[in-house]
Parts: structure tokens; C-alpha cells; sequence
């Protein structure tokens, strides 16, 4: 099958359907869903179906990889979360930063479940929730980064069994411990690019040289100085994102015979020094103007 310049055809409709059965039949357990997002790409990242999906079951945001992301664009989505009545936070499943917070959100907004029927002074139900996200994400981690505390806790307790499918997280939260996995808005383009340049969509299906030189138009419109200090460009940078990928292969010695530019390898340095933040901490969607806006896209100043 030939590469597409974004895929499209990752997931089929009996994909989808499968998913979205797993997930129906775990929401019944849960009070609570947690929608993981990347902070890099708040709408990008996001499955257009989910509210259709989770039926009116209370949700919160986790914008993960926050460490990766503009601070000041994160502060802008959560505000904006907010004045949507969507509780959010910003957390760092590698580091384990905004755990504490993203527990207590959750435990709050089960709270009319876990405490209905429960009588006075008697103590409320620990609140059950889920994690659900596309690829990559970070679902394991985040679920991992849990369990972690928990696991630690749990050591000094010999003889506490946990049933198969919840993870303790403290006294007052279990999370089910296989995460539904979301399928992408992959039909926009947009979307497709962002979520190729972040590594949520599996690096051997697209035309790596194509999403390269695009993420290099990019940053060449949007943070041009991040651009020229990383590869160290002198002078004018062209406008042209496969030129400045020559040009930044020939800066980082990536040369074949006859001084020619190795692209692949030039490419390789561009997308993973991306994905790791060296390019500086970089959000690729804005908060949408008004309720009707479709798209994130940053603008061209
Ligand atoms: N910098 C950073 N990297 C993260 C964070 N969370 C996860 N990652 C990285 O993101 C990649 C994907 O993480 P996973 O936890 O495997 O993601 P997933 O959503 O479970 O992925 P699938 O199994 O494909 O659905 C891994 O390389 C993680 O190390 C984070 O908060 N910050």
C-alpha cells in the first residue's frame, strides 16, 4: 500500500465499533470518566464522538504531557474547560505531577453517585472511574503512574487483595485498569498532521519527509527563533519546509555521498527532537474563539 501524506485509513468502522463497545460495557461500572488529552493538541487529540459515547456520565479532562506544552497555552485551555463546566487538569504522567489533583477532581464529581443512599456518618463509597484516550496519550502511563503510589501503599498491608480489574487509588478512588482506547478525528487534515507531528499516529504509515517539512513550515511561521537557535540557521530560513530540512541535515552532518543531504536521517533528528520538547515547549491548537469555532488552528500573524 502506498504511504499517505496523512493517513486516514488507521481505523476501520469495525474498529471503531469494537472500541466503543469495550468502552459502553466498562462505562456501566464507572461513576466517573477521565478523557485524556495531549496539551500539545487539546482539540487534536480529541474524539469527536465522545460525548455521544459516554452518554451524559460525568467527565473530566486530564491534559497530559503538559511538561511538553506551552504552560501559557495550558492555562488558557483549562480556563477554557472551565467556562465549558468541564473540569480539567494539567498533569505530567511521567513525572507524576497534578496526580494529587486529578484524584480529588475525580472523587469530587462522583460524589452524588457515591454518596446517594450512603446514611448519616456512615462513610461513602470509594468513587470508580476510567481513562479513555487515543493512542499514545499516555493512558498506560497515567494508569501506571497511579498504581504506582498505590502499589507502595498497598506493600505494607499483606493479605488486602484488589479485585482483577481495579486499582486502589487511595481509599476513596479505584480506576478500572484497561483504559478505552478512542480512535482519532482523522478525517481533517489538519488534525492528521498535528497528531503525526506529536507520534500519535504510527510513524511507518505516512510520508515522514512530507509531515517533516510541513512541521518545519510551521515552526518557521509560529516560533521561528526556536527554529534557528536549535539548528543553529544563519541568515534567511527559507520559506520552505524541505529546504530548511536540507538545511538543518547539513548543520547536523547528516551527509551521503557526494554532499548530498540523508533526509531520513535529518528527519529523524527533526521529529524526535520535537516529540522530547527540544524545540522548545510548543502547542499546536488555540482555544477555540467562540463555541462555533471548528478548528484550533493557529493563525498566521
Ligand atoms: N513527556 C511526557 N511523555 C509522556 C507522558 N505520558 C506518557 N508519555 C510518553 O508517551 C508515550 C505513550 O505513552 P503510553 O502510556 O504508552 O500511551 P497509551 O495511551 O497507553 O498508548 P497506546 O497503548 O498506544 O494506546 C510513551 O513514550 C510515554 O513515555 C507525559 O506526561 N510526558
Amino acid at each position: 500500500m502506498e504511504k499517505q501524506d496523512i493517513p486516514n485509513l488507521q481505523w476501520f468502522p469495525g474498529h471503531m465499533k469494537k472500541a466503543q463497545r469495550l468502552i459502553e460495557e466498562n462505562l456501566k461500572l464507572v461513576d466517573v470518566v477521565i478523557e485524556l488529552l495531549d496539551a500539545r493538541i487539546p482539540l487534536s487529540s480529541a474524539n469527536p464522538m465522545l460525548a455521544e459515547i459516554i452518554k451524559g456520565k460525568p467527565r473530566m479532562i486530564a491534559l497530559n504531557k503538559a511538561d511538553l506544552a506551552d504552560s501559557a497555552s495550558t492555562k488558557k485551555w483549562l480556563d477554557y474547560f472551565k467556562s465549558q463546566n468541564v473540569p480539567a487538569v494539567a498533569i505530567d504522567s511521567m513525572k507524576g505531577k497534578g496526580m494529587k489533583q486529578l484524584v480529588k477532581v475525580a472523587e469530587d464529581l462522583a460524589r452524588p453517585k457515591t454518596e446517594k443512599f450512603v446514611s448519616k456518618g456512615a462513610k461513602p463509597r470509594a468513587a470508580r472511574c476510567m481513562i479513555l484516550g487515543i493512542p499514545n496519550v499516555g493512558k498506560s502511563s497515567l494508569i501506571n503512574r497511579l498504581a504506582g503510589a498505590v502499589k507502595a501503599k498497598a506493600a505494607d498491608k499483606p493479605g488486602v487483595t484488589r479485585a482483577k480489574q481495579w486499582i486502589k487509588i487511595g481509599t476513596n478512588l479505584d480506576l478500572l485498569d484497561t483504559p478505552g482506547i478512542l480512535w482519532p478525528k482523522f478525517e481533517d487534515q489538519t488534525v492528521g498532521l498535528k497528531l503525526a507531528f506529536t507520534g500519535a499516529i504510527n510513524d511507518d504509515i505516512y510520508d515522514r519527509e512530507k509531515v517533516t517539512a510541513l512541521l518545519l513550515g510551521i515552526m518557521r511561521r509560529d516560533y521561528p527563533e526556536r527554529l534557528t537557535e536549535r539548528f543553529k540557521l544563519t541568515g534567511d530560513v527559507p520559506e520552505d519546509g524541505l529546504e530548511i530540512l536540507e538545511l538543518i541535515g547539513r548543520k547536523r552532518g547528516c551527509l551521503v555521498k557526494g554532499g548530498l543531504v540523508d533526509l531520513e536521517k535529518a528527519q529523524n533528528i527533526v521529529l524526535n527532537e520535537f516529540r522530547a520538547g527540544k524545540l522548545g515547549l510548543v502547542t499546536l491548537d488555540e482555544v477555540p474563539a467562540d463555541d462555533s469555532a471548528e478548528n484550533g488552528e493557529k493563525s498566521s500573524e
